[in-house]
């Protein structure tokens, strides 16, 4: 089966990966065209533009951003429409609402083609192990012509009807998942804050009834303060965004999840937007302390390190006042931790690109 691709973002390369392996033929555009070069090496082909990939293919699987990369891709120049036509298939996997959905759909039905909606649950390492779960919803036809591949994409793919079924049921999902990160992350906090053990909390957390796959991959690498993108969290809080407009259009009161996509914004706001969802716990925690299980007299050497070097080297006044007003939030944060003797405060990346820059 020779299929489409449009879109090598991480999700969209890891996908493409699999089907190469998995002996199907593979012509990918991604709109940085260098990113096809790895794809190319693996054995795929290249279309200059998605009319080019949906003039070759007889079916084209999309996986973009949000709705506007979306309809770009369909409705722009040298977009799937011009060569989009009878007998052809279009299959967006990208997170989207129901309302970006059904213009595509529409758009492609009326030229003669077919359209399936398939979002998928699950991150970076799924992908690259085909262990999505699909949310597939649109033209039945176009979903059976497609088990083969969403086989080889997921471990379960589910067909929910209509075209805009498939949208919602991932923004619930994932609505959902960034309610529970931010309660995670709150917890983590709490902990810290109390004296208690992050790591501890994690242990108790994996052995009880909210055991889940979310803390037990995410939960180590938060309390180090790590966050690889796997989802991207400036994506989770679109996802937050669309599922709070879904909740508006049904009357659904959800203060949960609108206070979460507070603090997804608050995150994208410090520059955290490409770093994973997990890093709203930056948010939560204030990233001016470090927690117990690191070690605190490190930060508090690294910080006066840092202020000597910068009161030596720096040319620039405000850099020196950055860094005047930095020591002075670092004996504010010691203070009512010291009798602890256990926490101190931490630069986060974007204190120091303040003070850098
Ligand atoms: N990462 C994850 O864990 C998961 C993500 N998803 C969803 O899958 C989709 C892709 O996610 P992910 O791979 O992580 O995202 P990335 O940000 O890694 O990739 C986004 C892709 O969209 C392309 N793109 C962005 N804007 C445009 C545009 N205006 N025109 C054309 N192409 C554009 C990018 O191209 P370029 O390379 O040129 O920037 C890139 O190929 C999103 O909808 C996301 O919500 C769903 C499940 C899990
Ligand atoms: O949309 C992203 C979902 C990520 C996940 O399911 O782990």
């Amino acid at each position: 089966m020779e299929v489409g691709f449009l879109g090598l973002g991480i999700m969209g390369k890891a996908m493409a990966v699999n089907l190469l392996h998995h002996g199907f033929g593979v012509t990918v555009w991604n709109r940085t065209l260098s990113k096809c070069q790895e794809l190319v090496e693996q054995g795929a082909s290249v279309g200059e533009t998605p009319a080019a990939v949906i003039n070759k293919c007889k079916y084209t699987i999309a996986m973009l951003s949000d709705p506007s990369a979306a309809l770009s891709v369909v409705f722009d120049k040298d977009g799937v429409l011009e060569q989009i036509c009878s007998g052809k298939g279009y299959i967006d996997m990208s997170t989207v609402d129901a309302e970006t959905s059904s213009k595509i759909s529409e758009a492609i039905t009326k030229k003669g083609g077919y359209f399936l909606e398939a979002p998928v649950s699950g991150s970076k390492k799924p992908a690259e192990d085909g262990q999505l779960v699909i949310l597939a919803a649109g033209e039945k036809a176009l979903y059976d012509k497609m088990v083969p591949a969403f086989d080889v994409l997921g471990k379960k793919s589910f067909f929910l009807g209509e075209v805009g079924n498939g949208a919602k049921f991932k923004l619930v999902v994932n609505m959902i998942m960034g309610s529970v990160m931010n309660a995670l992350s709150e917890g983590l906090c709490l902990a810290d804050r109390s004296g208690l053990s992050q790591q501890t909390l994690l242990d108790v957390l994996d052995l009880g009834a909210i055991a889940n796959p979310m803390f037990k991959l995410k939960g180590p690498a938060m309390i180090k303060g790590s966050y690889p993108p796997a989802f991207p969290l400036k994506h989770q809080q679109k996802d937050m965004r669309l599922a709070l407009a879904l909740g508006d259009e049904n009357a659904v009161s959800m203060p949960i999840a609108a206070a979460s996509n507070e603090a997804f914004k608050k995150a994208r706001s410090l520059g955290l937007g490409d770093l994973d969802f997990s890093a709203v716990f930056e948010v939560k925690h204030d990233a001016r302390h470090f927690s117990k299980d690191q070690n605190p007299r490190i930060a508090s050497y690294a910080a006066f390190a840092l202020y000597f070097f910068l009161c030596s080297k720096a040319s620039k006044p405000a850099a020196v006042a950055n860094t005047r007003f930095l020591l002075l939030e670092l004996v504010l944060a010691m203070g009512p931790r010291l009798h602890k003797g256990s926490q101190l405060m931490s630069f986060s990346s974007f204190e120091v690109s303040l003070l850098l820059g």
